[in-house]
């Protein structure tokens, strides 16, 4: 009990006032302030909402412009050992060696990261069979299609049981069943270890997310559970339907996330505070509702 106590107080990844502005004047993130705690975070916005340079910055691929990072007690911004010895990365682009079988790129990988030698080959066996690669383990990688690779990029991210994992868009090239066996195994790693994950499909994150980031412009527009995402959208969510030519009218004065079209006209899938018209239904809220009215502006607040 005290032992696990203690893991979760040193499993703290914390972010304060974190900013990157690049050269050319584009603040990519903007003072943003979090704790991941083991566990699944969804890592979601639009393009260039600023998730791969939150990811740089925690890998410590990138620096800070200000703010700091800790894990636990200790400070990862001064001494960025702190967080690479024990972390895990599948970046957005994952480049392989062609020439070389997953088992000879994992080996490599092992030597890289320092995994002691007696755990390196049960630990390549074990990785292998989770990623569904022991049968083509004797194969070149030049001869993987997209899924395959990405599986060994996985596979590689898990080597030497890093305590922090990040996956930056790992749903990428997966088929329907790679994507149901990722899941599996990312709610199995997240039960110790602090998992964050960036998308683009919310529906991926959705199910699996312990909490969810939402990133608009640089900054943490929402940070909470899916739960409160949901109560927060409770009864602002509305079904409409309309004629098309009332489209452009709806569209300026509302937030459509849907539209539907269908013999008798058009049905919309509308956000807002109270009902839009009188033939307007009330729907459950589903995530992808809280997204984008988190991603597109901030209308919204969770209480
Ligand atoms: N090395 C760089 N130099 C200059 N600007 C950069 C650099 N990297 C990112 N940016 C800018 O910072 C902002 C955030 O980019 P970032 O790649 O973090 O977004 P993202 O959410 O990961 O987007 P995507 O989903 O398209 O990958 C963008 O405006 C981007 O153009």
């Amino acid at each position: 009990m005290e032992s696990n106590s203690r893991r979760e107080e040193e499993l703290r990844l914390e972010i304060h006032g974190l900013h990157k502005e690049y050269g050319n004047n584009v603040v990519a993130l903007d003072q943003a302030c979090a704790v991941f705690k083991p566990g699944i975070t969804g890592l979601v916005g639009s393009n260039g909402a600023g998730k791969s340079t939150l990811i740089k910055l925690l890998a410590q691929l990138e620096r800070p412009s200000r703010g700091a990072i800790t894990l636990g007690q200790q400070n990862a911004t001064a001494d960025p050992g702190v967080i690479r010895r024990t972390l895990g990365l599948l970046p957005q682009h994952f480049g392989v060696y062609e020439q070389l079988t997953p088992r000879q790129f994992l080996r490599y990988l092992a030597a890289v990261k320092r995994v002691e030698n007696r755990k390196i080959e049960p630990e390549i066996d074990d990785l292998l069979a989770r990623l569904n690669l022991t049968q083509v383990q004797d194969s070149q990688l030049k001869t993987f299609s997209g899924g395959m690779r990405q599986r060994v990029g996985i596979a590689q991210a898990l080597l030497g049981t890093p305590d922090i994992v990040i996956f930056d868009e790992p749903t990428v090239g997966l088929d329907p069943l790679e994507r149901v066996s990722f899941r599996k195994l990312l709610t199995d790693l997240a039960k110790s270890k602090i998992v964050i994950l960036s998308s683009h499909i919310v529906s991926d994150i959705a199910s699996l997310a312990d909490q969810i980031m939402v990133l608009n412009k640089g900054h943490v527009s929402v940070f909470d559970t899916p739960e409160r995402l949901l109560g927060a959208m409770a009864n602002r969510v509305w079904s409409v339907p309309i004629a098309e030519q009332e489209l452009a009218s709806f569209e300026r004065d509302f937030m459509v996330c849907d539209v539907d079209r269908h013999s008798l006209g058009l049905t919309l899938r509308v956000v807002a505070d109270v009902q839009p018209t009188s033939a307007a239904k009330a729907v459950a809220p589903n995530l992808e509702d809280a997204y984008l009215c988190f991603s597109r502006a901030d209308a919204l607040e969770v209480h």
